[in-house]
């Protein structure tokens, strides 16, 4: 694709999609710009693919087919607002990453200035090609836009549309619960290594399962009480481990964490 994607903001996630889009082959580290709030530690960590470092937000807009918001979302005001009329040059889009952000909040930002957003969440799997992309039904891209972004993120992530009303609670399972279920692989690693297993061993077990079931539900839309039965056999090993998640509150633990991010 031949295409410069600009990310005002290189950090934790803007860095794993650009690993994501250069191994898919969306584009070359060469085709990605980037800016961030201390140049010699971005100029450090975009050198790993190639990534061109840039002094100022300004610069990345200017620079960009697709600029990338991924500052911190109570940065977003600040750093992108001034940048309007850069964003709105004919051709440009603006893809947010922020949470929180959405398009209205985008208009009010910008004002009369008519800028192509298009607002998402994407997760950190998307630097393996296996992320999702949560991306609000309401945008402003053109067609030809959209096509472009599409390209883009399907080779990372999937990509699912959810109307505006439903991106906090979309971003909270998909945008954070890869943190959820890192605890659960972090869990299952340290029981592994409680009876006696290699931490590295108990690590590619447990994450392999994960992808596993994932990679199950997905294919058959089987009721995953229906998959965790087919695993319990009748007095069985398994059952006895469920027994004990469910008087510990799994399910509802795992809810309440839902709760306290989405209200
Ligand atoms: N980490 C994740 O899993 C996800 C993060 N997001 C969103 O992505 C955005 C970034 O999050 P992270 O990458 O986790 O945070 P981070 O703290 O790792 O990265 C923030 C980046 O913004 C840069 N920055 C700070 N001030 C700046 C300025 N004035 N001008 C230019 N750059 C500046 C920092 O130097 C850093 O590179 C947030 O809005 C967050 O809501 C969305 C979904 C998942
Ligand atoms: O925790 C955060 O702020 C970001 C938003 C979604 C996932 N991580």
């Amino acid at each position: 694709m031949s295409l410069t994607i600009g990310f005002i903001g290189y950090g934790a996630m803007a860095s794993a999609i650009a690993r994501g889009l250069v191994d898919a082959g969306v584009v070359v580290g060469g085709d990605i710009v980037a800016c961030a709030a201390h140049y010699d530690a971005l100029a450090e960590r975009a050198a790993a693919l190639g990534v061109r470092p840039l002094h100022s937000a300004v610069e990345v807009a200017s620079a960009a087919d697709v600029v990338v918001v991924a500052v911190k979302p109570h940065q977003v005001e600040e750093v992108v607002g001034p940048l309007a009329h850069e964003l709105a040059a004919p051709g440009r889009f603006v893809v947010s990453i922020a949470a929180g952000w959405t398009l209205e909040r985008y208009r009010a930002l910008f004002g009369e200035t008519e800028v192509h957003v298009q607002c998402t969440i994407p997760n950190t799997p998307m630097e393996v090609g296996q992320g999702v992309l949560i991306a609000e039904a309401a945008h402003t891209l053109t067609d030809e836009q959209t096509a472009t972004f599409e390209r883009m993120f399907e080779a990372i992530g999937l990509i699912e549309r959810v109307d505006t009303a439903h991106m906090d609670i979309a971003m909270t399972i998909a945008g954070c619960g890869p943190a959820f279920a890192d605890m659960f692989l972090e869990a299952l690693g340290d029981a592994g290594v409680k009876h006696g297993l290699k931490r590295a061993t108990a690590y590619r077990l447990a994450a392999k399962m994960i992808e596993g079931v994932g990679a199950l539900q997905l294919a058959t839309g089987a009721h995953p009480g229906v998959m965790k039965d087919a695993v319990c056999s009748p007095g069985g090993t398994t059952i006895k481990g469920v027994a004990c998640l469910e008087e510990n509150g799994f399910r509802g633990a795992v809810i309440k964490a839902v709760d306290a991010i989405v209200g």
